[in-house]
């Protein structure tokens, strides 16, 4: 969500690296396959438009509030448009602006919108057909939805940018321009910084008066509108969209350029780093994976992909994100403001995100590379159009030490090798771990040599024990907890108690599993549990769960699963395990069940005992579930009283709460009591205080204080402010400032507890009003669960 990673004061933002030099390998295997892809030409078209003749030219537009439009479009109708329309805004950076000098135009939304000719929509398919073959996407069902319409008049324009992506699925832009009578206003687009195509709309051919015309453009391709010099121009713009199910990528069966491929594949004994031409969205692949290629990437990675199915898959081939990250300092020694002189301190690039070709993100882990040996240029572009533009991160200047900037340039890349060295390649790019994973994954049967792997590995990581477990921060190194989770499954599957034991006293053994984790490290162990017997894994079990009462009350819990939670559970159960059980929701509902169908009145009693005990922050969960149980419940008059008595309690905490979150959205303080901050108590005080801004010191430079923005950005609750990193050496430092955010999102807090209030009294037929509100104290509860992503936080660094 929100996070400012450019707050360049001097307006610099969208640096282009100033380096003309190219990636080019010479010879050998990988400079053949560049060449072949060199040599592929791109199927469609970058940016075309053309007169849009399919549609007709009476349209029957009307606009809500203006009624019929006569097209060419008239001064006075244009101005009655102009009276029911809003100002165009542009984004920068997650915010929405308006500036008339970057954007200015009118625009109108398109539920106003419409068009009374049937033969509109029949046009507009025959259009869309039309742009397909264009863009050599025949074969696939793009969808295009009508954005919004634009009327600029004299003057009217919109500096180079963007399109960003308005809904799921969208990758390119289309305008349509109704006839026209003005003058200027025309599209350029550009590719890889330079024009590449100007879309005059008919201007030129003298048809702009008579007929509809269009252009289309990639959506993350830079494009501009020139100010119209003369009269109005109205157009639609729309947005081009992929459908929403994957599409199969088109197979090319020949050519010879696949033939020569194919061959290259065969015999390629490394990997290769290719990177897009176009910019994607985290979101856009996650959602389609290669499908949201475009363009050029669109028609290598077709070649690519069916050059590799013919090499009987050869090559494993994964999307990454490559990123080039510049620190400088300024030598002009002095209090530059335009004129630093930036000498560069650190220049790293790196490789992270690993995801499958479906999108799916397979590790986050990162990895210093350098991309020059082994990266493809089928463009032969410089390293600055290949790196296209970056964000200036920082930008400061402080005391008598000299400003600093850092540049972050990223984009998404293609990488491949041959499938088997994927071990190798895995370790090396994604850690050990990962790769025994997959290892395991991809051959159960060799449990057996993946545990000794394992093993020699903590072995050769054991000389070192402060970088087993916390290394990079909080970067586990050591045996993941997905890893021991795949073991424990494989164990269960394979049935072999000698590598249970292997497993668990020669590398289990020496784990440490964080607090946190300790509920999957037992979910994972239970399948053993059940498998072997409880019986012959509780003594090698105890080997993770050695000293925690808790978890092995917990673990009792679980195991009592199996015997439909009986009374032997509770017994072992307190108020706290209660407490700490009711996050997790399977557990929850385990114990509510079991206990609402026990027989043992004595049992039951206890339970009630303990569930009284519960803080009425922690009731939701338990009454929602509590009201499935209804049936269950309502039978025994004792059982449901005791639920009455709980749907009571939580109702006067939601009360008392309500009236809490009721003051605090009235604004008149800064207070934030119900805060939560993870990384600083002093942080947290300040939340909960009246002052609306704190700043934090004791950071070794301005790179701590920078990382310590970063890891807490999403490790708090209830509050909102944003972060300000700044400052060199001891002087570096955060200044937290608090936001009204969080008092905005009050109300749905409030909506949201009166809903629940309701609810319970309907469901527990309570009538009264519960008097004497519980006071409400700020929770520790909920700080171990941070809302998570949170969208209040704005990093400014
Ligand atoms: O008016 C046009 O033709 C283009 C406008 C544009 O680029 C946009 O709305 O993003
Ligand atoms: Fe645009």
């Amino acid at each position: 969500m929100p996070r400012f990673w450019n707050s360049d004061r001097k307006g610099k933002s969208g640096e282009t690296l100033e380096d003309t030099s190219k990636v080019t390998i010479e010879e050998g295997t990988l400079a053949e396959i560049n060449n072949i892809l060199k040599n592929f030409r791109e199927q469609g078209e970058y940016t075309f438009g053309d007169i849009a003749d399919s549609l007709p030219v009476l349209p029957g537009l009307e606009i809500d509030g203006v009624g019929p439009i006569s097209l060419p479009l008239a001064a006075f109708q244009a101005k009655e448009i102009i009276q029911v329309a809003e100002r165009s805004p542009y984004g920068k950076e997650f915010q929405t602006l308006v500036d008339d000098s970057v954007r200015k135009s009118w625009q109108l939304k398109p539920e106003f919108v419409r068009f009374t000719n049937p033969d509109w929509k029949v046009g507009l398919d025959a259009l869309m057909k039309k742009v397909k073959d264009r863009l050599a996407l025949n074969d696939i069902p793009l969808r295009c939805s009508l954005y919004k319409m634009l009327l600029y008049e004299e003057g009217g324009h919109f500096l180079k940018h963007r399109d960003t992506e308005k809904e799921d699925g969208m990758f390119a832009t289309m305008v349509i321009q109704f006839p026209s009578n003005h003058e200027g206003g025309d599209l350029v687009v550009y590719r890889n910084g330079k024009e590449e195509s100007v879309h005059d709309f008919g201007k030129s051919s003298g048809k702009s008066k008579y007929a509809h015309h269009y252009a289309v453009h990639y959506a993350d391709s830079e494009h501009q509108l020139r100010a119209v010099t003369k009269g109005y121009r109205l157009a639609l713009v729309y947005s081009i969209c992929w459908p929403k199910d994957m599409i199969n990528f088109r197979q090319l069966d020949d050519g010879s350029a696949m033939e020569k491929l194919k061959d290259l594949f065969a015999k390629l004994d490394t990997h290769f780093f290719m990177f897009f031409n176009h910019e994607y969205t985290a979101s856009a692949l996650t959602q389609r994976g290669i499908d949201a290629l475009k363009g050029i990437d669109r028609d290598r990675f077709t070649l690519m992909n069916s050059a590799n199915k013919k090499a009987n898959e050869k090559l494993v081939m994964h999307i990454v994100k490559v990123a080039l990250e510049n620190d400088y300092y300024d030598v002009s020694g002095s209090h530059c403001h335009d004129d630093c002189e930036w000498e560069s301190n650190r220049s790293v690039q790196n490789v992270r995100d690993w995801r499958s070709m479906d999108g799916r993100l397979i590790s986050e882990k990162w990895k210093t590379v350098s991309f020059s040996d082994n990266m493809l240029n089928p463009d032969d572009a410089t390293l600055s159009q290949l790196w296209g533009t970056g964000n200036v991160t920082y930008e400061g200047y402080l005391g008598n030490e000299s400003a600093t900037k850092s540049t972050k340039y990223e984009r998404y890349a293609l990488v491949a090798w041959p499938q088997d060295q994927s071990f190798e390649y895995f370790t090396e790019f994604i850690g050990t771990q990962y790769a025994i994973t997959w290892s395991l994954m991809k051959d159960p049967e060799r449990l057996h040599e993946t545990l000794q792997a394992l093993i020699k590995m903590e072995k050769e990581e054991n000389n070192d024990p402060s970088i087993r477990f916390y290394n990079l921060g909080s970067k586990r190194e050591s045996l993941e907890l997905s890893l021991f989770e795949k073991i424990c499954e494989a164990l269960t599957k394979k049935k072999d108690i000698e590598l249970v034991r292997l497993f668990f006293f020669d590398i289990v053994k020496t784990l440490k599993f964080h607090e946190s984790e300790i509920f999957r490290v037992v979910d994972a162990i239970i399948e053993l549990v059940v498998c072997f017997s409880v019986e012959v894994m509780l003594p090698i079990v105890s080997v993770v769960l050695k000293d925690s009462t808790q978890k092995y009350l917990h673990l009792r819990c679980l195991i009592a699963r199996e015997k439909s939670f009986s009374s032997l559970a509770i017994t072992f159960l307190s108020h706290e395990t209660v407490e700490t059980l009711l996050q997790q929701d399977v557990l929850l509902k385990l114990v509510l069940h079991s206990t609402f169908r026990m027989v043992d009145s004595v049992q039951f009693d206890r339970f009630l005992e303990i569930i009284k005990n519960i803080s009425p922050q922690n009731l939701s969960k338990i009454l929602a579930d509590a009201r499935d149980l209804n049936s269950d419940a309502t039978k025994d008059p004792n059982k449901w009283e005791a639920l009455c008595s709980l749907a009571r309690k939580r109702l006067s905490y939601c009360a008392s709460h309500i009236n809490n979150l009721k003051r605090l959205s009235e604004g008149k303080s800064w207070e934030m009591p119900y805060a939560t901050y993870s990384g600083n108590m002093n942080v947290q005080n300040f939340l909960r205080s009246a002052a609306s801004s704190f700043t934090l010191y004791g950071f070794s430079g301005i790179g701590h204080a920078r990382n310590h923005a970063f890891k807490y950005e999403n490790q708090f609750s209830n509050a909102s402010f944003i972060m300000y990193a700044n400052g060199i050496g001891q002087n570096a430092h955060i200044v937290f400032t608090k936001t009204r955010k969080y008092f905005e999102g009050l109300g749905a807090k409030i909506k949201a507890l009166e809903e629940e209030s309701n609810k319970l009294k309907k469901v527990f037929k309570i009538t009264v009003e519960c008097d004497n509100p519980i006071p409400v104290a700020p929770s520790s509860a909920t700080s171990k669960r941070p809302r998570s992503p949170s969208p209040d936080v704005i990093i400014l660094d």
